[in-house]
């Protein structure tokens, strides 16, 4: 979607969204641009009869100004209402987009985004806002077009040649921005970069400030943080100049033409040709057409920084998604959102999972795993078990879709398994790494993520966790600080342990807990699990309890695998 034709496609996608919000609020945005030169028709009625006889007369039309003026103002505060719902709409359908994209797109869950996490904050943020604020121009610019061309109009049956004049900062505008677009279009990418770096690095920072800490490196971040802004400042001026220079230059030519034109309507009074009235509505008609260079170069700022902005949130989409990117959804803005449907099971209850020749090649090292059989059959406890680097958590990973595979097929109960990352998902699977990331609301919320609670409790204890919630002050409520930082690694590790079981997945992929878990408690927690007995379980572990519980234990070296015991 590099293309720059993607703009239009982009935001015509975002009107389609809501055709009728967004015709609504154009038609409310074009009566509103257009109100004006009603008060400058009234008021050139008043001038030409304040030597009427009657009194009465302009008496009344100003009170007809007066009405007009409150009338165009009332329509400013319905159309800011109506606009503003609007625009959350238009913000909300890239981001859901995008999110959904990065959801449900192949491949490894890791090689979707073109960036870090706090890169991919900035698409969300200022991406989106950039796409709107095409469509919000729109509706400007058409009011403005609209009004512009009724004044013009108006003037050319008054005196053709002053209205000429008006036009003529119009197409002076045009041009110049026309010239610079491309130059700002590369001005507007290297801001847009520049504010991404910044995003991520403080991304990296917050989420590894545990390494900043026990590293002393407070002051290398903060080199590090301050060469990324003084960079981000040069090209953040540079862009807003750009910008700036085309709206200075719709404004400037703007104010010219106003100039030019009342010189010229104003000899055309003293010649008797043009009445007090006509210059009346000269003074309020050529504004209007003035104006139509700024927002003409307001237009095209818009659309070149869009341009960039559609271009950076295609990246966010998955390849066969690009050409479909902005497709209409539902947004739930005025009420809550419909309850979550529940993931698709086919392939049904797991009664085989088979890996047959499992290969991956980790980017970089080239180190991975070769060759690779495993079979997990209904109730099995298969445990893996190796040396340090030997492949245990990267044959689970390419298991579970997360890293990608050089080649080998995974089947559920014979049906093979193309894209795991999108289907070996809970409530089928369930992945427990050896530090699950954690969230920082309450201890629930970050086990449920949107489950329902029913299972909460059943959860809470099959993991362990009973005992630590006594002294939990608010119990399963309790807010256990960013990323778990209140909790023990132990902690975090049974709370990883119970967000897995609480879903009641099938197959349940544990990599190894004893970095974490003492004996005793590891053991307990197994005792549990296998008690509920409603999951399989693939894990990786050295602990000879958990050796003694296995159905079979699959040994590694190396990568390859280098025994299989069975033991019934
Ligand atoms: N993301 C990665 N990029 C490059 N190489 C990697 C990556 N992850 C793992 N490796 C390499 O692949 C090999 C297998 O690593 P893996 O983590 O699967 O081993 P492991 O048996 O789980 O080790 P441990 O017992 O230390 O957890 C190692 O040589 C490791 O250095």
């Amino acid at each position: 979607m590099s293309r720059h034709d993607s703009t239009p496609r982009a935001a015509w996608n975002l009107v389609r969204n809501d055709p009728v919000a967004y015709l609504f609020s154009w038609s409310q945005w074009v009566l509103f641009h257009m109100s004006p030169l009603v008060v400058g028709y009234l008021l050139k009625l008043v001038l030409d009869r304040l030597d009427v006889a009657d009194p009465q007369v302009p008496v009344l039309l100003l009170v007809a100004i007066l009405g007009a003026e409150v009338g165009r103002w009332t329509l400013l505060v319905s159309a800011a209402v109506q606009w503003h719902g609007a625009w959350v709409g238009w913000l909300t359908v890239p981001r859901v987009n995008a999110l959904s994209s990065l959801a449900t797109g192949g491949g490894p869950v890791a090689g979707r985004l073109p960036g870090s996490p706090g890169e991919a904050v900035s698409r969300f943020r200022d991406d989106t806002q950039d796409i709107s604020l095409v469509l919000d121009v729109w509706l400007d610019v058409s009011g403005a077009v609209a009004a512009a061309s009724v004044a013009l109009v108006v003037m050319f049956s008054i005196d053709p040649l002053a209205a000429g004049a008006a036009l003529l900062p119009v197409a002076v505008a045009v041009a110049i921005s026309a010239a610079l677009g491309p130059v700002l279009r590369t001005w507007r990418r290297d801001a847009r970069e520049a504010t991404a770096s910044v995003t991520g690095f403080i991304g990296d920072t917050f989420g590894g400030i545990l390494a900043v800490k026990t590293n002393a490196a407070e002051s290398a971040v903060d080199t590090r943080f301050a060469a990324l802004n003084a960079s981000r400042a040069v090209v953040g001026r540079r862009d807003a100049l750009g910008s700036e220079v085309i709206r200075s230059l719709g404004y400037g030519t703007g104010e010219v033409a106003v100039g030019v034109v009342l010189l010229l309507v104003a000899s055309s009074l003293r010649s008797g040709e043009l009445s007090i009235g006509d210059i009346g509505l000269f003074a309020s008609y050529v504004p209007i057409v003035a104006g139509l260079p700024r927002w003409i170069g307001r237009l095209g700022v818009y659309h070149r920084q869009a341009d960039v902005s559609v271009d950076r949130l295609a990246e966010l989409m998955p390849v066969p998604d690009r050409h479909a990117a902005l497709r209409p959804v539902r947004t739930h803005l005025r009420h809550g959102p419909p309850p979550m449907e529940p993931t698709a099971t086919d392939g049904g209850r797991l009664q085989h999972l088979a890996v047959e020749g499992l290969t991956v090649r980790h980017l970089g090292s080239g180190r991975g795993v070769t060759d690779i059989d495993l079979d997990v059959r209904r109730g099995e406890l298969v445990v893996l078990t190796g040396p340090v680097g030997s492949g245990k958590t990267t044959t689970l990973r390419a298991i579970l879709g997360l890293v990608p595979r050089e080649s080998g097929t995974i089947t559920w109960n014979g049906v093979v398994v193309d894209d795991p990352a999108l289907s070996l998902v809970p409530p089928r699977t369930a992945y427990l790494p050896q530090v699950p990331r954690l969230f920082s609301e309450s201890l629930a919320d970050t086990i449920l993520l949107g489950h329902p609670d029913h299972e909460l409790e059943r959860a809470l204890r099959l993991a362990c966790l009973d005992e630590d919630l006594a002294g939990m002050a608010d119990g399963p409520r309790t807010v256990i600080g960013p990323r778990g930082l209140r909790l023990s690694g132990g902690q975090i590790q049974r709370t990883g342990a119970a967000r897995a079981l609480v879903r009641r997945p099938e197959l349940l992929v544990v990599d190894d807990l004893s970095s974490a878990l003492d004996v005793e408690t590891e053991r307990e927690l197994w005792r549990r699990m296998v008690e509920d007995a409603t999951s399989s379980v693939l894990m990786v572990s050295h602990r000879p309890h958990v050796l003694e519980m296995a159905s079979r234990i699959v040994t590694l070296d190396a990568g390859r695998v280098a025994d299989v015991v069975e033991q019934g």
